[in-house]
């Protein structure tokens, strides 16, 4: 799957439907067994969730939104098929999430491309289910120090944290990709599914127990003054940082 919705893969809540669409029917067919995501925007592989959707919305529009970023974490990160992130530009925030939902992740040796949940630098709290995530990829210490300071961390740090499992070179990265997929289909299925269920079912059913609960405390955080407020703010310094 190649995301290609430009300037920089912003997730929308149409990007997220049209993800989530896209995962269920791949897992629908039994002739698909793995699935790449990379991304066709130079230099991005996704800058995370869209801000627009979450500021100066209605709370019906949160609500959508927020079950949409929900639906779309619960589809990756509990899929039956092999996935593998081939990040290929910077990848903050919801687009961490969707490298770290995946079973292995390459990045290209870029260091100016960076990778992290850097929420708190936006003054917003990364909810449980990304922070359960990012915990189960690097362990809690790393996790607890990455997630207080919101870092993006350069690609080489993050391959030595584990965030990222490799580095190679960009024009390999596709290659890499196929040979990783290859390795990891060279299984039975059953075994590696049955494997992947109970190294993270814990995690997911936490969020299916209490996602309406999850997504009421969104729609309350993200309706504050405060938090619209350092949204706006947080938009205004990506532009005027391009100008
Ligand atoms: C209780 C629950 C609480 C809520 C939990 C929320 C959880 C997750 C939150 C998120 O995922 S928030 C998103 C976090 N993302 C970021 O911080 C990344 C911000 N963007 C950047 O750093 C840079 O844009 C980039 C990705 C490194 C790319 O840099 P580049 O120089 O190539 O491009 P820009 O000129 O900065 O951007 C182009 C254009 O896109 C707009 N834009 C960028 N990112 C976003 C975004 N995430 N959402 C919406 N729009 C975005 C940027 O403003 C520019 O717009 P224009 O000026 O061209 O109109």
């Amino acid at each position: 799957m190649k995301f290609k919705s430009p300037p920089v893969n912003s997730l929308s809540l149409e990007f997220l439907t049209e993800f989530s669409i896209g995962l269920e029917k791949l897992e629908n067919n039994r002739a698909c067994r793995g699935v790449i995501i990379t991304s066709a925007v130079p230099k991005i592989f996704s800058s995370g969730l869209d801000i627009t959707e979450m500021c100066g919305k209605s709370v019906e529009h949160y609500g959508e939104f927020w079950r949409a970023v929900q639906e779309m974490w619960l589809r990756l990160y509990g899929s039956n098929m092999v996935t593998v992130a081939a990040v290929n530009g910077s990848s903050p925030a919801g687009g961490c999430l969707i490298a770290l939902s995946c079973d292995y992740r390459i990045m290209a040796e870029n260091p100016k491309f960076s990778i992290g949940l850097n929420e708190a630098q936006l003054g917003i709290v990364a909810p449980f289910w990304f922070k359960d995530t990012f915990v189960n990829v690097v362990g809690h210490r790393i996790a607890e120090r990455s997630l207080q300071l919101g870092s993006l961390h350069p690609a080489p740090e993050a391959q030595r944290l584990g965030l990222v499992d490799e580095l190679v070179p960009e024009e390999k990265l596709m290659e890499k990709a196929a040979a990783v997929m290859a390795q990891w289909l060279a299984l039975p299925d059953h075994a590696r599914q049955l494997t992947k269920t109970m190294m993270r079912k814990a995690v997911l059913d936490r969020l299916v127990a209490h996602r309406e609960e999850d997504i009421k405390n969104f729609i309350t955080f993200v309706s504050k003054e405060s938090i619209q407020k350092s949204l706006r703010m947080y938009m205004e310094m990506l532009k005027k940082r391009k100008s």
